[in-house]
């Protein structure tokens, strides 16, 4: 028998290295598994340079790469992707940006580049919405939250451009950049001007926001800075559907991943319940996802909690949550007739707090698919796996062969 669906799961940033807290496993290989293990074993496993050796991918690349659109052709900067993701939809000549609700100190030091993963951002991006004024520089904007402490920005207006640093020192205990163009283009200098002029009016607003006030009196970092990064422009990306004759829907609370689904012409299927964090309701998103695959091909679903340990140094938190998504991934044992892909995009090492090169397990578990001796969904098994160690670009290839969609190569 060959599939016909296929259930494409990211576990976002899961794969690590070895951690001192857990006695020198990573938080996969030290939790219990039985369900990914089960896969694996009945599954052909292998590890994945997303992007390629020694290549650090971001989110976005990984996931570009993942669904056969290798970020070195298809990859025009990550803000695009998040406004798409958070419903802000990118037309040409707009310019946009991921942007992280923070924490500065009195001194103007960023204390929190995430405001303590704050949520429930909707009225601090309301007050933006409805106070910042940039008609002064002839633009407008759109401004949207997105899970957690991400938002996203969107500059809309004539002769911007998008060779833009961004104003994230990417560490605590700083000053926030000062935004600058990238190159000596006039429209590279608007962009950079405007950023700095929203991330002064937004700041002001912040600052003394009802929301932010309760925070502070609750002993919780305000979200009173906009760190934004990621500028680019909406790329020209081939849809899915017509590349790979497969419908297909994305399942995701990282308006980065549903931004990407989004543009490739996935479908995106809101979950109630899920927060792309550690308390998302991963039950809901699994039957979300089984319920996807009786009208669609194609199902991408992304778990991010496991990344968000690893960004925060938590190793036993994020062996804790492995345990979690093992419980909740046990209804996919019944999907004998599905293709089951699931790995990570990239990792998140613990000791890192930030994404590595490390190549990440992978597994494919369906029918007609030739197993290995590999029966154990980590790091170190998995490299001992039947697939080797292929690249992100490799993967979906290797899918639609296995799903009898690809076409013979000569005559
Ligand atoms: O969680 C995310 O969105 C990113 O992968 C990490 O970004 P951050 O360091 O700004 O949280
Ligand atoms: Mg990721």
């Amino acid at each position: 028998m060959i599939a016909e669906k296929v259930l494409f799961l990211v576990l976002d940033g899961i794969s690590d290295r070895p951690c001192d807290a857990l006695d020198g496993l990573t938080p996969l290989g030290a939790a219990r598994t039985p369900v990914l293990d089960r896969i694996a074993a009945e599954g052909v496993c292998g590890i994945m340079d997303s992007v390629a050796p020694g290549i650090r991918p971001g989110s976005d690349t990984s996931h570009l790469a993942l669904l056969g659109y290798p970020p070195q052709e298809y990859y025009t900067g990550r803000g695009p992707l998040e406004a798409e993701g958070t419903g802000i939809h990118m037309t040409a000549g707009m310019i946009g940006f991921r942007c992280n609700f923070a924490t500065v100190d009195a001194d103007g030091l960023v204390t929190d580049r995430r405001a303590g993963r704050i949520s429930g951002t909707e009225p601090l991006a309301e007050a933006i919405r409805e106070n910042v004024d940039l008609s002064g520089l002839g633009l407008e904007f759109r401004f949207e939250a997105g899970a957690g402490h991400r938002a996203a920005l969107a500059l809309v207006g004539e002769g911007l451009g998008d060779k833009v640093s961004s104003n994230d020192p990417k560490k605590e205990g700083v000053l926030p950049l000062t935004i600058r163009p990238c190159t000596d283009d006039p429209a590279d200098r608007k962009t950079a001007d405007a950023c700095n002029e929203f991330i002064r009016q937004s700041g002001e607003i912040l600052y003394d926001h009802p929301v932010n006030v309760r925070r502070i009196e609750e002993g919780l970092p305000p979200g009173n800075l906009l760190l934004i990064r990621g500028a680019g422009k909406m790329g020209a990306l081939p849809q899915f559907p017509e590349r790979y004759g497969l419908s297909g829907s994305v399942i995701s609370a990282a308006t980065l991943i549903s931004g990407i689904g989004k543009v490739v012409g996935l479908e995106h299927i809101p979950v109630p319940g899920t927060t792309g964090s550690i308390d998302s309701d991963l039950d809901a998103k699994v039957r979300a996802a089984i319920g996807e695959l009786g009208r669609k091909d194609f199902v991408l679903m992304n778990i991010k909690g496991a990344d968000e340990a690893g960004h925060d140094g938590k190793a036993i938190q994020k062996r804790d949550f492995i345990e979690v998504i093992d419980k909740a991934l046990a209804p996919l044992l019944d999907l004998k007739e599905t293709l089951i892909v699931i790995c990570a995009d990239h990792s998140t090492p613990c000791s890192v707090k930030d994404h590595s090169a490390d190549p990440v397990p992978v597994v494919i578990r369906g029918p007609g698919v030739r197993t290995d001796r590999t029966n154990r969904f980590d790091e170190v098994s998995c490299a001992e796996g039947g697939l080797h160690r292929i690249r992100g670009r490799d993967l979906m290839p290797i899918v639609l062969d296995l799903i009898n969609k690809s076409h013979k190569y000569g005559a």
